[in-house]
């Protein structure tokens, strides 16, 4: 049984939505089905955005698109003018979910949506016509009107009893999931309801489970939040869902954490390390899954120190997340990297040649995954049997994947290799700073000269300072050559630092000061 609709009609247990009102999301979902099979007589594909904030709307509106294999756009209801102009441009949609008509006809009308200038929209089919409460609106008008309400009706009701019966085809609803918003160009990983599963099934071998029980507190258009509605959904395991603001406030669900799974990214842990009652919450989960940014050893052994049976990820929005995880066990008993390679990937270590390499040597790391995604709206990748990314790795003897930084934050400093992410550990370490990122900005002496842009604990503590504690843990070339303080680092919700931006703000930056 692995059809989306399926899974939902035969889910017994009503409590598998902690915090979300089940009946309301089974209704609704198996609705937006039905308004959707409706429209498909009249148009062969709808492409629909999804921004809903509410998560069991979102939910249903997720179930209900992949159950009428329409293509699905997950979307922050969050993004800025910039993004949504982009991503309309992108999609053209035909439906809109989450975003209030009136919002988003004043929205579009006055970025001049350009495929569409006369576009109007239409009340959905909704039989009270209430499509505000839904926040779901359709462009542009199908080709015909509708049929008479009473014939409507009666089609609805014999297809709604026939919805555990269609679609007994194979399911190839593509799951677009966005990527790569923090240097501004978002771009939508193409998945299925099989790469999903596929990434599922990777889970559940590896961790030996078979239900999975999921306290998601990020965002369920994230493919990190996706997939725990998918690993909780396909295996018949709970789900709770709340915002990660409501966690830190203190408002947490009254639910057994030691039957939970916990997703996070590093600046998360952060925050929940910084209080001792949800430091003491984050204990008892069976297992917090970290990835999404590259995690710093400072805030691995603190997490160590608490016995927080962390479990540090490695994967990507194109890999439907993990593909790699270091257990429980293992990183308690001081471990620190990547851990295995999940049953349905696998990963190689090739030189600059394509060669393969013998473990503990570092090269660029290609990927054979059955979750891997199909490639990027609207184009498929020819060749989906290695997937190659930017990151530079390598294996211990054990088989344990090491991640050293990206290939294309590597600096070259005086004819010498760095990679960011070892310096900015060092310098977080000496715990003078608040946050940090290493960039090389050109520079006619060293080729590249390894800049630090930080945020300070403390007003004041000096650059000197900072750099004479690094002189005992770094050689020389590896301590940047200019600091410049800044009050925020510019992250992403996912942690993720904005390279491009620091670069612009190192240049700057150092060009005024003349330095
Ligand atoms: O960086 C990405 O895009 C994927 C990150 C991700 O999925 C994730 C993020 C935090 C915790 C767990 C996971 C996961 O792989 O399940």
């Amino acid at each position: 049984m692995e059809r989306p609709l399926d899974y939902l009609n035969n889910c017994v247990r009503d409590d598998r939505l902690i915090g979300c009102n089940n009946c309301q999301f089974k209704e609704l979902a198996q609705e937006l089905y039905l308004e959707l099979t409706q429209l498909l007589t009249y148009k062969s594909t709808l492409k629909i955005i999804l921004a809903e904030r509410e998560p069991e709307r979102f939910l249903a509106g997720f179930i209900a698109a992949c159950a009428a294999n329409c293509p699905v756009f997950l979307c922050n209801p969050d993004w800025g003018k910039q993004e949504w102009q982009q991503v309309f441009d992108l999609v053209q949609p035909d439906i809109v979910w989450g975003m209030r008509e009136e919002d988003a006809v004043r929205k579009l009308e006055s970025w001049r949506f350009p495929s569409s200038p006369n576009f109007r929209t239409r009340r959905g089919t909704r039989g009270n016509g209430d499509t505000r409460k839904w926040g779901h609106f359709h462009l542009p008008n199908p080709p015909h009107p509708p049929h008479p309400h009473s014939a409507l009706s009666t089609q609805l009701s014999t297809q709604h009893s026939a919805l555990s019966t269609q679609h007994s085809t194979q399911h190839s609803a593509l799951i677009m999931i966005p990527t790569g918003g923090s240097s501004g160009q978002i771009k939508f990983a193409m998945h299925t309801w099989e790469t999903l599963m596929a990434s599922v099934r990777g889970f559940t071998e590896y961790f030996q489970i078979k239900q999975v029980n999921s306290f998601c507190v990020l965002p369920l258009y994230h493919v990190s939040g996706l997939m725990q509605f998918m690993r909780s959904f396909a295996t018949g395991g709970q789900l709770a869902i709340l915002p990660f603001k409501t966690v830190e406030s203190g408002q947490i669900y009254n639910i057994n954490p030691s039957e939970f799974f916990i997703s996070l990214v590093p600046t998360q842990l952060q925050r929940l390390l910084q209080n001792p009652q949800l430091t003491e919450w984050l204990t008892q989960f069976a297992t917090v899954l970290l990835g999404g940014a590259p995690a710093w050893s400072e805030l691995l052994e603190k997490a160590r120190f608490h016995s927080i049976r962390l479990a540090p990820t490695y994967g990507m929005t194109e890999t439907a997340s993990q593909i790699a995880t270091l257990k429980p066990d293992d990183f308690l008993n001081g471990k620190i990297n990547s851990g295995q390679i999940l049953p349905h990937a696998q990963i190689k270590i090739c030189d600059r040649q394509g060669e393969g390499l013998d473990s503990n040597q570092t090269g660029n790391i290609t990927i054979e995954t059955k979750s891997l995604a199909l490639g990027y709206y609207p184009h498929t990748w020819s060749d989906r049997n290695y997937f190659q990314v930017d990151d530079l790795g390598f294996f211990d003897e054990q088989g344990y994947l090491n991640i050293v930084g990206r290939s294309s934050e590597k600096i070259i400093t005086g004819g010498e290799n760095i990679y960011p992410a070892e310096i900015e550990s060092a310098i977080r370490e000496t715990q003078m700073i608040a946050d940090i990122c290493v960039i090389g900005v050109s520079d006619k002496y060293w080729g590249q000269a390894l800049t630090a842009l930080y945020v300070p604990k403390n007003s004041n503590t000096s650059t000197l300072e900072i750099q004479s504690v690094l002189k005992d843990k770094l050689s020389k070339f590896k301590i940047p050559k200019h600091w410049i303080p800044l009050p925020t680092l510019p992250r992403n919700s996912q942690g993720k630092i904005n390279r491009q931006q620091l670069q612009q703000i190192a240049t700057e930056f150092l060009f005024s000061t003349n330095d």
